[in-house]
């Protein structure tokens, strides 16, 4: 029954998808189109060109035009006289060949199919030149007129009225700068670069002339010196026979000289000689390119590097001013207040026999923190000890008592001020630590005790727990974390899976669901609120991570950020299934609810995910109000380093969240302690209002959106899986589209229709079996590849139909 219900849901949804409402048209239509502009480019090529030896005769006749006695000398006749006037003579002059180039350039874009954004750019670039080189042109009028055409005379007549000549040139120059600058990328460095390769070329030209002269020189020697041993061994056999061989020797007398010098001299100097080419030989061996270097580097060079963002290139992030100002913002000094703590806690441990060579304090939004010095020979554990009397004399709550600081020597006793103040979002989004940070995924958590702006990557952590009292701050802390992400991550780079089994917290972020949310292809909210679907959905992402760890094996990369920038640098071809992979965001509220009606079945997955999914981009964030050992189990603590504790109402909590006491004296409101391993900040957590929630998402939403949420994997349950099913009825919705597959790559792999059709491993598995079953590939051949028994997709409509 759910199976059935799934089915007609996807399909639903998958019509419209496929169906896109666009005016395209048919590849024949492209072809004659293409053609078109290509013979018209070519018309106009002849008609211009004609026209520089015909233009002159042509141009009494030009007045004529209807009349057909009239005769004109352009090779394309009439109409090429009258179209080469009109673009010559009264518009760009010579630079008019560039819009028959264009002409015929997109003819080519049309006819082959070609990225188009590539040719308006040209187009733009072709027009910019054309009317540069007119006026450039323009400037000789006065000699040639027909290269400027009017439009270069008139400018250059405009110009020079208000600049004079040599204004006119440097501004053409300057024009020229900027086009080299902005369409050739030049800059001052690449210049300078360019002289010294030209420099080094030249260097490297001088010495092979240099090698190859004496390379000349080498093979002659090596003569003498072959013939030098001749004459050296006949020497030893016979010495007197050769003096007469010598004088009779008709050859030039330096050829007779040298067997005497080299006959005297010791054999290995020969080898000695060539000496200088040693330094020659030194050369700098250019690095070899290899194919997909080449391909690759082509590519970059003609479309530029690939831009994820380009689907949606108009996005725009949203602005501060969604964010509310606060006005209690600024930490105020009460000196009063901090005179009376020092006070009180110099009193307090002087009544316990505790004395202190000094005391600092560290104003922060909410507590102070007084960094004490106590007197040699102090027991540390003594003044641990005395949290309690510290918070009684003191009479507040939520003394915390870091003793020693770490790295520091001292004692910290933090004490909550009287009046707390807000972090505002708006702060800390705006500040310059997370606007100019280069993470990957930078979370502005808030500020620290010294009034710091905290900053930290989540791709770094990898994965966060994050626990907390029932009205703590959790809540607003996790609408921190996302909202940080929307302000600094196109949607093209980051998607969010939310859990929300509360079903009232996240519910504002289904607006940006076309932005920024993924899910399941079946289902229709994004967020899941049901428990059900989390193991689906945990499920799927598991499937989305044997995917993406196959596209890394088969990129060789060791994780998501190098395969990502080789994506870019165009080197991994999306014809062999690769694509941009964006980063995922799973967040979880309230976990031990979800533990608790599903187990084990979310354990595994979660815990598999924490495991392995960092190299992968997939990053979890499990926010609870029950941190007890039995929601947060061994194997999840052990994979989730990055934890953050609000205000927990036992030691037994802050145990087990942060492995130390410290959350239960928190003071609550976003007050909190971040750790992701050793050392534990104290944060203020950032405050950011469901009204200002509402308006970024609001902000977002209203812009355009892609087609549908990011889709993750399908999962189908075990329970769901047949054996070989040979029933026409019961085959996969899927079974055409994944035949047609099959058969246009010839390749009866699964792993290919997981990849392709986005499946899980069960239902890509089946669907190979049902293939199988209706003859269109082989049986199953151990590692290798099942055979494609289908030729085509002809022979495969003809299967198909037969069958029904
Ligand atoms: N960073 C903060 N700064 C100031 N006030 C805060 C901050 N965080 C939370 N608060 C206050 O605490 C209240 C409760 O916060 P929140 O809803 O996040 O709690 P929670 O831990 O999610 O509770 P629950 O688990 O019941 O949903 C907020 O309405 C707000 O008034």
């Amino acid at each position: 029954m759910a199976k059935k219900k799934t089915k007609t849901k996807s399909k639903a949804k998958a019509t419209p998808k496929l169906k896109k409402p666009s005016f395209k048209l048919s590849s024949q239509q492209k072809l004659i189109f293409g053609s078109l502009l290509i013979i018209l480019g070519v018309l106009l090529f002849i008609a211009f060109l004609s026209f520089f030896f015909t233009g002159q005769t042509d141009q009494s006749t030009l007045t004529e035009f209807s009349s057909r006695d009239v005769e004109t000398k352009n090779w394309l006749n009439k109409l090429g006289a009258w179209v080469s006037d009109l673009f010559i003579n009264k518009a760009f002059g010579v630079s008019s060949f560039i819009f028959s180039g264009l002409l015929f350039l997109s003819g080519v874009y049309v006819a082959l199919d070609i990225n188009k954004s590539k040719l308006l750019k040209h187009w733009i670039w072709g027009t910019l030149i054309a009317i540069w080189l007119s006026v450039f042109f323009g400037f000789f009028a006065h000699k040639y007129d027909s290269l400027g055409g009017t439009i270069g005379f008139e400018m250059n007549s405009f110009f020079q009225d208000y600049m004079g000549k040599i204004g006119t040139v440097l501004l053409l120059v300057f024009i020229l700068i900027i086009y080299l600058a902005i369409r050739f990328k030049v800059t001052g460095e690449s210049i300078v670069a360019l002289f010294k390769r030209a420099n080094k070329e030249l260097k490297d030209e001088i010495n092979s002339v240099k090698t190859a002269n004496e390379d000349n020189i080498v093979p002659l020697d090596n003569d003498l010196s072959a013939e030098a041993e001749d004459i050296k061994s006949a020497f030893e056999l016979n010495i007197a026979e050769v003096e007469p061989t010598i004088e009779n020797h008709s050859k030039p007398e330096k050829k007779t000289e040298t067997p005497k010098v080299k006959i005297n001299k010791p054999e290995p100097e020969l080898e000695i000689e060539p000496e200088p080419e040693l330094n020659i030989e030194i050369k700098t061996i250019e690095e070899e390119v290899s194919e997909t270097d080449n391909l690759s580097n082509k590519l970059v060079e003609d479309f530029g590097q690939f831009d994820p963002t380009l689907d949606l290139s108009k996005f725009e992030f949203p602005p501060l001013d969604l964010l509310k100002k606060y006005n209690t913002e600024g930490i105020t000094i009460n000196q009063e207040e901090l005179e009376e703590n020092k006070n009180r806690i110099v009193e307090t441990l002087n009544n316990y026999k505790i004395g202190i060579a000094s005391i600092k304090a560290t104003i922060g939004p909410t507590v102070t923190l007084y960094e004490i010095v106590p007197e040699a020979g102090v027991r540390i554990s003594k003044i641990k000890n005395l949290e309690d009397d510290i918070a009684l004399s003191l009479s507040a709550l939520g003394i915390r008592i870091i003793a020693p600081i770490p790295g520091k020597g001292t004692i910290g006793i933090e004490v909550p001020n009287k009046n707390s103040t807000i972090v505002s979002m708006r702060s800390v989004i705006a500040s310059q630590k997370f606007q100019k940070s280069e993470m990957e995924l930078p979370i502005a958590f808030g500020k620290t005790i010294s009034n710091e702006t905290f900053v930290v990557d989540l791709a770094k952590m990898p994965h966060m727990l994050m626990a907390g009292a029932t009205g703590q701050g959790k809540s607003v802390g996790l609408n921190a974390v996302l909202t940080s992400l929307l302000y600094k991550k196109h949607p093209a780079e980051v998607k969010f899976v939310l859990v929300d089994p509360k079903k009232v917290e996240l519910t504002l972020f289904n607006k940006i669901e076309r932005h920024y949310l993924a899910k399941l292809p079946d289902s229709e909210e994004a967020i899941i609120t049901d428990n059900t679907k989390v193991i689906n959905t945990l499920n799927s992402l598991c499937i989305e991570m044997d995917n993406r760890y196959e596209m890394l094996k088969n990129a060789m990369c060791r994780n998501l950020k190098e395969y990502n920038a080789k994506f870019k640098a165009r080197k991994l071809n999306p014809n062999d299934g690769h694509q941009f992979l964006p980063y995922i965001v799973l967040v979880v509220d309230e976990f031990a609810d979800l533990i608790m009606t599903a187990g084990k079945e979310v354990e595994t997955p979660i815990a598999r995910l924490a495991q392995l999914a960092r190299a992968i981009g997939i990053h979890l964030i499990i926010a609870t109000q029950r941190p007890s050992v039995n929601v947060i189990t061994g194997i999840i603590k052990a994979n989730f380093p990055a934890r953050i504790a609000f205000r927990v109402t036992s030691k037994i909590d802050s145990r087990t969240i942060l492995d130390g006491s410290g959350a239960d004296q928190l003071i609550g409101r976003g007050d909190m302690l971040y750790t992701s391993g050793n050392e534990i900040t104290r944060i203020q957590c950032a405050f950011v209002d469901t009204p200002e929630v509402e308006k970024v998402t609001d902000f977002i939403g209203a812009q355009k959106g892609y087609p549908d949420a990011y889709l993750l994997p399908e999962y189908v349950g075990e329970e769901s899986g047949t054996s070989i099913d040979n029933n026409i009825a019961d085959r996969d919705k899927l079974f055409r589209e994944a035949a047609e597959l099959i058969v246009i790559a010839q390749q009866g792999s699964a792993s290919l229709l997981q990849r392709k059709l986005k499946l899980g491993y069960n239902r890509a598995g089946r669907l190979i079996d049902q293939l199988e079953a209706a003859g269109i590939v082989g049986g199953f051949e151990g590692s290798k590849a099942r055979q494609v028994l289908v030729p085509d997709l002809v022979a495969l409509d003809q299967l198909l139909e037969n069958e029904s």
